[in-house]
């Protein structure tokens, strides 16, 4: 099935993470209150009330997670900086001990051998800032450029690669449109006013990290996913466009220096974001390269339902996730095919892919979880074929190190290679982690 050969030598084998999700320690040596303690700590919000209170303790436990990183074998890891651990109230006075934490986290790592790929903000804005609009305050922008210019002065020296955002998709629709993320708002047209700040946001910490080193590789990670018509009816394959726009091209084209596509404004213009005179150049800022996050594709019919007039349609699987995700690991190849052809990006990172299933600790601590590796083989296969096309794709980081808090869903979804029994804190690297881990020796050729 894979030809380790056709992955380019300097690839990079690693994992991914988010600060809020395995930190624990969230009310520790200084940490600020994030959008996400608030909407957690808010009954109904999360399922069983979990919280990231207490996670995987990683604040406490990296260095042992580190050491079992290098062991499996990975050169690359990818990290988000808690930006409440470093400015607590998202502006002003710096937490010296939140700075403190990540520079032993990435010496640690360094110390390990493992390049430290930085994501800056992945979700956990202040809440202090929140309660001055948050990403629908436009104020916000500049407070992000302040938070990444802390960060990049302190960690530059060690840090040479950047992802200035998680998923502005999620921040902003799942947060601000449908109300299931942080900060729960349930308004389609703030939302989209949230995604142009999260861009600009984005377009600013560019010019930042460059300023301080040109030499640094930046980029963003995008949730990106193929987009079916549901028919070949006009009208369906109109509406497949409409939702290709909704989840890709409106940040693909604002960041390729497109604008914002008309396909999906024309449609809903009463919810156009406000854009300032400048504002698009600023987004479109070149970066060395573009962070792709798959999990699935979405198939699409016309609907009376507004303001997008698309509805989904259940895949015919045959395979899904425990999340009830469809396993579609052609996917993933129709993604990076389509982004290199119309886009053109440098450099591509699957900055995360993976999946949850039911996973069960036996007696003697193993976890068979033979549908997660297969689920991994097949989509690492699709990022063959897309390199042997000329996609250049030079890393990918599985989705995840660690089982973690699952956003609404708590603890219950485990997406990690390795297992976190929560009771104990033990980790227990699963089949799909230790075959991971061989494959990643044998592609660096460690065997
Ligand atoms: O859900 C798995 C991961 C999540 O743990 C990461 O923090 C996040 O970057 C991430 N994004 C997706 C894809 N989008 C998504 C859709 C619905 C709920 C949550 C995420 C999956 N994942």
């Amino acid at each position: 099935m894979l030809d380790l050969n056709v992955f380019p030598p300097n690839f990079r084998w690693g994992t991914a993470t988010a600060a809020y999700q395995i930190e624990g320690a969230a009310h520790e040596d200084g940490r600020g209150i994030s959008i996400w303690d608030v909407f957690s700590y808010t009954p109904g919000n999360v399922k069983k009330g979990d919280s990231g209170d207490v996670a995987c303790d990683h604040y406490h436990r990296y260095a042992e997670d580190f050491k079992l990183m290098k062991e499996l074998g990975m050169n690359s890891y990818r990290l988000s900086i808690s930006w409440p651990r470093i400015l607590p109230k998202g502006r002003g006075e710096i937490n010296e001990k939140g700075l403190a934490f990540y520079d032993r986290l990435i010496d640690e790592l360094l110390k390990n051998g493992i390049e430290p790929y930085v994501t800056l903000y992945h979700w956990d804005l202040p809440q202090a800032l929140q309660q001055l609009g948050g990403w629908a305050n436009r104020d916000t922008v500049d407070a992000f450029e302040e938070y990444a210019r802390i960060v990049v002065n302190r960690l530059g020296d060690r840090v040479k690669n950047w992802i200035t955002h998680n998923e502005p998709w999620c921040a902003a629709f799942l947060g601000h449109g449908a109300g299931v993320h942080a900060p729960g708002l349930k308004d389609v047209g703030v939302s989209m006013q949230v995604a142009h700040h999260l861009l600009l946001s984005h377009g600013k910490a560019v010019r930042v990290i460059k300023e301080h080193d040109s030499s640094h590789k930046v980029g963003i990670t995008l949730i990106l996913g193929p987009s079916h018509a549901a028919s070949d009816s006009p009208e369906d394959v109109a509406a497949a466009a409409r939702h290709d726009a909704f989840l890709n091209t409106i940040y693909l084209d604002p960041l390729y220096g497109k604008g914002y596509p008309r396909v999906l404004f024309d449609h809903i213009p009463a919810l156009a974001p406000k854009v300032q005179e400048g504002d698009l150049e600023i987004i479109a800022t070149e970066t060395d390269f573009l962070g792709v996050n798959y999990y699935q594709r979405s198939i699409v019919k016309h609907s009376e339902q507004l303001p997008f007039n698309f509805d989904g349609v259940r895949p015919p699987g045959p395979e899904f996730t425990f999340f009830d995700w469809e396993v579609y690991p052609k996917g993933l190849y129709e993604v990076l095919t389509r982004v290199h052809q119309d886009y053109a990006p440098k450099e591509i990172f699957i900055t995360e892919n993976g999946a949850t299933f039911e996973d069960t600790l036996t007696e003697d601590g193993q976890v068979h979880d033979e549908q997660r590796r297969f689920y991994i083989e097949r989509h690492l296969k699709s990022v063959q074929d897309a390199i042997s096309e000329g996609v250049p794709v030079n890393g990918y980081f599985a989705w995840s190190f660690l089982d973690n808090f699952e956003w609404a869903e708590g603890f219950e979804k485990r997406f990690g290679l390795v297992y976190v029994d929560y009771a104990t804190q033990n980790r227990h690297v699963k089949d799909s982690g230790k075959w991971y881990s061989k494959l990643v020796k044998e592609a660096l050729g460690a065997v």
